[in-house]
């Protein structure tokens, strides 16, 4: 379900217009989207995951992700309709390099994604994370960090204990999980409806006058957060 043929600005705008009710004389309604971004070493499965939360399966084949995939979703939170619209990035530098500056705008949270079973991938935590401090990202963006592929249990080569330090020491919560197992598909769901919530309570919409005028909707930004990193 990516989404090639649209271009980067249409994919970088926070608000979408949404059809209006037939036989309506009112102005099309515009519904929030978040834009939320996974970021992590090639191969620790962040094509999987997205792919996982969106279509809902695990997928039979995946090649390295060139430049970016988008991946969407709309959920209901508390009556609203919000677009999750997921950018899976790519992992390889040569991949990656000319698209960065692109992840990073107007991005709305940040999935940090490891691999339990390759220790590098761990390790590479701290650079992933200090791109993001390059790109002066505020401390109101949420952070999540992933341990995927869990299922492969006798091949885990970094504990929970370890990556719970890390998460705590970066103020991030920890999610271990697999993208594979068909047992964790409610939990990969979790993860990304726990990110969308998040994010609707830091942004309440605002109506100040009834729905339908384009002036109507006003997004109030809580200015703290106990969710933050200190990265
Ligand atoms: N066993 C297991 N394998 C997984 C899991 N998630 C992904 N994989 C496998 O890991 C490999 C890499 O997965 P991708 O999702 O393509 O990795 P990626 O992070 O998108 O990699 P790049 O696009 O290169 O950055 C594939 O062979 C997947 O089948 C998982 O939860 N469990
Ligand atoms: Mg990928």
């Amino acid at each position: 379900a990516s989404l090639p043929d649209r271009n980067m600005s249409e994919m970088e705008s926070s608000l979408e217009l949404t059809t209006s009710l037939p036989g309506s004389s009112l102005p099309p309604l515009r519904s929030r989207i978040f834009k939320i971004i996974v970021i992590g070493d090639s191969g620790v499965g962040k094509t999987c995951l997205t792919y996982r939360f969106c279509a809902g399966k695990f997928p039979e084949k995946t090649e390295a992700t060139i430049g970016v995939d988008f991946r969407e979703k709309v959920v209901e939170i508390d009556g609203e309709k919000i677009k999750i619209q997921l950018w899976d990035t790519a992992g390889q530098e040569r991949f990656r390099k000319s698209m960065v500056q692109h992840y990073y705008r107007n991005v709305h949270a940040v999935v940090f994604v490891y691999d339990v079973t390759n220790a590098s991938s761990f390790q590479s935590l701290p650079a992933w994370i200090e791109e993001c401090k390059q790109h002066s990202l505020g401390v109101e963006v949420p952070r999540i960090l992933v341990g995927n592929k869990c299922d492969l249990r006798d091949a885990v080569r970094v504990g929970t204990d370890l990556a719970q330090k890390f998460a705590d020491s970066h103020s991030m919560p920890l999610f271990e999980t697999s993208a594979k197992n068909p047992n964790d598909n409610d939990h990969v769901e979790a993860i990304f409806m726990t990110v969308a919530h998040k994010l609707k309570s830091q942004k309440p919409l605002v109506l100040s006058q009834p729905l339908g005028t384009e002036s109507t909707v006003q997004l109030q930004q809580e200015h703290k957060s106990a969710w933050v990193c200190g990265c």
